[in-house]
This record gives C-alpha cells, structure tokens and sequence, in this order.
C-alpha cells in the first residue's frame, strides 16, 4: 500500500565530520534509497539541512557562524548548491525533484498552512520528490523553526505522513550521549509519550559540530509526530537503505509508536503551527478538568498570566512551575484577563462591563501536550 513518507537527513550525515566536506557516497545512496521507495508507489518528502554546512565549506569557513547575518548569508551560498547537487544526483536517476524553502509563518496563518499542503499534496500526486528547508536566509529570529527535526515533523503533521525517519549521525536514542557517557543504554522503542517522559533521557550536548539541537529536537519532534499519529524512527544517516528493510519490518534504530487516536489536524495546527503568545498558570482543580476531565478552561481555575496578547491567540497552559500542559485559543485579550483571572464566571460581566463568555479556551480549542 502506498505510504507517504517524510525522510530528514541532518548536516551530521551529509558532511564528513573530519573535513567538513560533503558526504557524496551517503547522499548517493540518499538519493537511490528514495527513488525505490518512490517507484514501489511511496510519496517521498526529505527535509534536508546542509545549507549552512555546505556554504561553510564552499568559503572555507572552520565554524558554524555565531552572527545571524552571517548565518543567513552563508546559507545563501549553501542551499544553492545542495539543491544543485541533489538534482545532479536524483537527474541522473530521472527522478523529478522541487525546492521549497518553508518559514515559520508560512504554518501560523491558517490560509498559508492549508496552502502549503495544497502545494505538497501536488507535488505528490506528480511523482516529484520535495527537498524541505528551512529559508534560513529570511527567517528572522522569532519566526524561525530553528532546527530541522521540529520542522521535519511539522512537515509530516502537515501532509499526514505515516512514516518519519530521522537520519543522524548515531544508530538510535541512548539514554544519555553515548560520545560523553560510554555505557549509556541504547533505547529501541518507545511506546508512548509517557514513556518517553518517565525514561529521562538525558541529551545534555548539543550535539555536533555542526548539527543544530542535538538529541532533544528529535525527541520534542518525535513527540509532534507521535500525537499527528506517525510512526517515527530515528536512525543512522550513513545507511540510508536501512529506511526500506525498517518499513519491512526490522527494528533499526529507535521506534516511536504513534498515539492509537491522532490529535485531529486543527487541533494539531493550534499545537504546533501557532507561535504561543502567553502563558497562563493554572491551579490543580483547572489542571485535572482539562487533563482528565476533557473540559474547557474557565477564569476561575487561573493562577496568573504571563505576555501580552489579543483574544484568540494562541498560549501555553502550564502549571505553577511553568511545566506545560496544554495550549489554546484565548477568548479574552491579556488585559481582560488580569482581571477576571482567578474570578468565577458569573462575575465576569460585572469586572469587565460587559457580557462575556463562560470559557477562558473552549475544549474545542484546547489541545493538551
Ligand atoms: N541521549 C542521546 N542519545 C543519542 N545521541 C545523543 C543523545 N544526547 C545527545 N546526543 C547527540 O546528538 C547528536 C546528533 O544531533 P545533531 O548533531 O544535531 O545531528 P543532526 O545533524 O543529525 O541533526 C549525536 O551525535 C549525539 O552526540
Ligand atoms: N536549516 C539549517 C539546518 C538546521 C538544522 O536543524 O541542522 P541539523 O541539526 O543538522 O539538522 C541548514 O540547512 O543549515
């Protein structure tokens, strides 16, 4: 049956980690590994990283560049010519491919995220293989998805994709980082992300030279596709091929079961398309009705708020160690909810002067993390 899946490859495996210099026989086998899984009727979509890397390497640059231009501008240099060497690669194979460079705000207005599925779904339905980036050179920092594995798993949220390999430069998810804790324990499946939760894995590095996030955006990506209901794998980079035998089956890597009853699309689009813009502390009673109760959020159970925001934007609901919880649509603006947070409902219209709704977040717009 035809499956879609999204395949993130990091700068990690795309470069030697002793010379910087691209690593030609793994993108090759990339490339073979993706055009099969095409041809057997699969829909394809790499996220790949590389622009910064790549463009380091072509001028001769030692180091990630810390200044933002400076980033911005090397990867300019370097998304061009990683495109031009993947089209050089998947053109011989005659395999059709499409660069689309994404931004942050390309997912938190609605019309742009629904479009951009709209632009994926037919890029799909043409047999063409879309090569995803982050458009480094115009993100600017509050609007910026920062690493790959988030936006890789945004991706496949996005197009509902069944798989998400991640490719990086360990066999799988240890419980610590095997470069600085020797006997770390290798961890093969993860069933839920309460498990995930409970086995404390620790990704204290930020990972290599030139990778972005380490450990710790693949598993905050793992947990975006887990609840999207995608099966998501974290493997080695240099084995491209190990992708076909672990849809057949093989347990390579680290295996992350998908929730049995995926957060539906909107919900998931309020979650993790939206930027939140506040934060509102709740009290126990707040925090078991909506976890465990399913209700919506009403004035009374909040503690304090933190931002400024307009109503029906998007915040987080956290507890009174600011741990997260759950996000939604406020239906009042930060001011309104100085004063009426902590307030019974009833009592609304009277502080404010005028009539309210019950709900602070309405269930319908309240997603829980
Ligand atoms: N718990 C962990 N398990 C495995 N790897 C870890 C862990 N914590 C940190 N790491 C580090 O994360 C690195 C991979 O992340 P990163 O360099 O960002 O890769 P990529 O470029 O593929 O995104 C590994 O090389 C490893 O050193
Ligand atoms: N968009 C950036 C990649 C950022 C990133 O997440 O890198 P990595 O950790 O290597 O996947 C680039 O192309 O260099």
């Amino acid at each position: 049956m035809s499956k879609t899946i999204v395949v993130k490859i990091g700068t990690s495996s795309l470069t030697q980690p002793e010379t910087g210099q691209l690593a030609l026989s793994t993108i090759a086998t990339l490339a073979e590994t993706l055009c099969d899984l095409r041809q057997q009727g699969h829909r394809v979509i790499l996220v790949s990283s590389g622009a910064v890397g790549v463009g380091c390497g072509r001028l001769g640059l030692m180091e990630r560049p810390k200044t933002i231009a400076l980033k911005q501008a090397v990867a300019a240099v370097g998304q061009g010519r990683l495109i031009r060497i993947y089209d050089d690669l998947f053109s011989i194979i005659q395999q059709p491919i499409a660069q689309v460079l994404l931004t942050r705000a390309d997912l938190v207005h609605r019309s742009r995220y629904l479009n951009a599925n709209n632009t994926f779904q037919e890029l799909l339905n043409l047999g063409v293989i879309p090569i995803v980036n982050e458009n480094d050179t115009v993100a600017v920092e509050e609007l910026k998805f920062g690493d790959n594995d988030t936006l890789s798993a945004l991706v496949a949220s996005l197009v509902e994709a069944d798989w998400l390999f991640l490719l990086t430069d360990v066999d799988r998810l240890y419980s610590a980082d095997p470069r600085s804790v020797p006997d770390a324990k290798p961890i093969s499946l993860v069933s839920s992300m309460q498990e995930l939760t409970d086995l404390q894995i620790q990704t204290s590095g930020q990972g290599s030279q030139w990778g972005t996030g380490g450990m710790m955006t693949k598993i905050s990506a793992a947990r975006i596709a887990i609840a999207a209901g995608i099966r998501t794998v974290i493997t080695q980079g240099r084995f491209p091929r190990n992708i076909a035998k672990i849809m057949q089956g093989e347990l390579i890597g680290t295996h992350f079961i998908p929730q049995p009853e995926p957060t539906s699309a909107r919900k998931r689009w309020i979650a993790y398309g939206l930027i939140p813009s506040g934060k509102l502390y709740l009290d126990s009673g707040a925090i078991a009705a909506i976890t465990k109760g399913g209700k919506s959020l009403l004035a009374a159970g909040i503690k304090a708020l933190e931002g400024e925001f307009d109503n029906q934007a998007a915040v987080q609901l956290c507890d009174s160690h600011g741990y997260e919880i759950a996000r939604g649509l406020v239906n009042y603006n930060s001011q309104e909810l100085e004063q009426i947070c902590g307030r019974h409902s009833r009592d609304i219209p009277e502080i404010l002067g005028y009539a309210g709704v019950d709900t602070v977040i309405h269930r319908d717009n309240l997603v829980l993390i």
